[in-house]
């Protein structure tokens, strides 16, 4: 553990650096107290909400606002901590922060260094603060759902009985070796009954763990077709705004407008461009080239049709050098020819819906679509987080005691030992510790908490 962990202060501005509704500065270790009483004039009460006023060195308020009091161990941390709920205006919150970095030689805080202190300190195990991080970037709330359940030690529990399985299977083997030549020496047959359990249940949690795919990044979906068609009147609906410019124009949109979304509980990334068709013109050029960059990028290509076009297939120039893309035609206006809302499903990637941006109709429809085809975890039970991390020790686990249900149980009994003491450190590592170097390497450490936010 780093010694310096002990003695420094740290603080930050746990909520965002923008203007919004409250502010909360943490402050964590043991100058948590004596500035408490020197900001707020006494120690609120521990671990009660206490509106009170701020001051700075020179007695002036700086801010009236919500304290609170969390002396160690009971606290996120578990070292002291103070919370300072105040407006949230950045420029006060910031000069709050100042006044304690300056005059009190706090630090502030390395991002996730709260969390890291909370692990280090054995209120949390790794996984627990693995899920609070994938739980803060998740991009859909059924990752979010996942990472709760591990926030809440459901993957620890599990991790956490295979290894107690494998310990007491090397406790048994270490017996019976210790007896070996007695006459009454202890049989290796129940150290091998909990290799095969411990064996059972790390492949049902290696699969289970494999099944939910939580690093996926949010989708961007291009919207692309010809001028006039509705593009910019599309992603206007599915962004809920008027962003992007609407005229009976042809070549309206110029330049991509991009816009993050969320669709029943999906983050995406949504895009407008420029019309595609064949023109001379300099400017336009320039933006149809951009369209195709964008569409080059793009995970889904939503291609815009009208009811009045004359061929509702994919252009061949889009089949060419998009194959294996995945792409939704929309048959937009449908309100000028009294056509009805729709879908149809050619293929996998390829399907056909019918929508009027001006009535809203069908763009429900839509959506779902957009959900079911692009959610890779739409049909899977939310169970917890899965890391590579995980994969990775539980692959080896698994193969060690492989290796010991393996092994002749009479003649090779110290193989089967070294075997389940292997598959015991590396269940071990699950959880973050390691039964002989106590915790993980600060390297492991580093990789995942310097990977957070600020003020988490
Ligand atoms: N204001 C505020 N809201 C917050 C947080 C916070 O730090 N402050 N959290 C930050 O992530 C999350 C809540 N997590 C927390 C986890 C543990 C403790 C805590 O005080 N634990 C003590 C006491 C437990 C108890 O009373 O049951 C402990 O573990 O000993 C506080 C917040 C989300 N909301
Ligand atoms: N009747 C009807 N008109 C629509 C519908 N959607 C868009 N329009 C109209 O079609 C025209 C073109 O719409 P835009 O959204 O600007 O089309 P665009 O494809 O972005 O056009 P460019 O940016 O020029 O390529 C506008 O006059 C819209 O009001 C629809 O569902 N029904
Ligand atoms: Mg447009």
């Amino acid at each position: 553990m780093n010694a310096n962990i002990k003695e420094e202060t740290i603080a930050a501005l746990s909520t965002t650096q923008k203007a919004s509704g409250i502010g909360i500065i943490k402050i964590s270790g043991i100058k948590a107290k004596p500035l408490a009483i020197s900001m707020l004039g006494k120690l609120p009460e521990p671990r009660k909400a206490e509106l009170l006023l701020f001051y700075n060195t020179d007695k002036v308020i700086i801010d009236k606002g919500i304290a609170i009091y969390f002396p160690k161990p009971c606290s996120f941390t578990g070292e002291d901590v103070l919370e300072l709920q105040g407006h949230g205006n950045p420029i006060l919150l910031d000069s709050i922060l100042q006044r304690l970095v300056n005059s009190t030689g706090v630090r502030l805080a390395n991002p996730g260094e709260f969390l890291k202190r909370a692990y280090l300190n054995r209120k949390i195990d790794l996984t627990q603060a693995e899920a609070i991080s994938t739980l803060i970037a998740a991009t859909s709330l059924r990752t979010a759902s996942c990472a709760m359940n591990s926030m809440l030690g459901i993957f620890s529990d599990e991790a956490n009985n295979i290894k107690d399985l494998i310990t007491k299977a090397r406790i048994n083997i270490e017996a019976s070796l210790c007896f070996i030549e007695t006459p009454n020496r202890i049989p290796i047959r129940k150290a091998i009954k909990l290799i095969n359990k411990a064996l059972l249940e790390s492949k049902k949690i290696y699969i289970k763990t494999k099944l939910y795919n939580n690093f996926h990044k949010p989708n961007t979906i291009v919207i692309t077709g010809a001028p006039n068609t509705g593009k910019s009147s599309i992603f206007n609906t599915l962004t809920e705004s008027d962003t992007s410019i609407v005229t009976d124009l042809s070549g309206t949109t110029r330049d991509t407008l991009a816009k993050p979304i969320c669709i029943s509980g999906m983050s995406l990334t949504i895009v407008d461009t420029a019309g595609i068709h064949k023109t001379k013109d300099i400017l336009e050029k320039i933006s149809i080239k951009r369209t195709w960059g964008e569409v080059i990028k793009a995970d889904h290509i939503l291609l815009i049709k009208t009811t009045l076009s004359k061929d509702n297939r994919i252009p061949n120039n889009i089949i060419r050098n998009f194959s294996g893309k995945s792409i939704t035609i929309i048959i937009n206006k449908i309100d000028l020819t009294k056509e009805k809302a729709s879908i149809k499903t050619i293929s996998n990637n390829y399907s056909i819906v019918k929508v009027s941006a001006k009535t809203g109709e069908g763009l429900a429809v839509l959506k779902d679509h957009l959900k079911r085809i692009l959610d890779p975890n739409v049909n899977i039970e939310p169970s917890y987080i899965c890391r590579k991390r995980y994969l990775c020790l539980l692959k080896n686990t698994i193969k060690h005691l492989i290796k010991a249900s393996k092994e002749h149980i009479r003649t090779k009994g110290v193989l089967i030992a070294d075997a389940v003491g292997l598959a015991e450190k590396e269940a071990s590592k699950l959880v973050g510790e390691s039964s002989s170097e106590g915790f993980l390497t600060e390297q492991v450490l580093n990789e995942l908490f310097d990977g957070l936010c600020i003020g988490k």
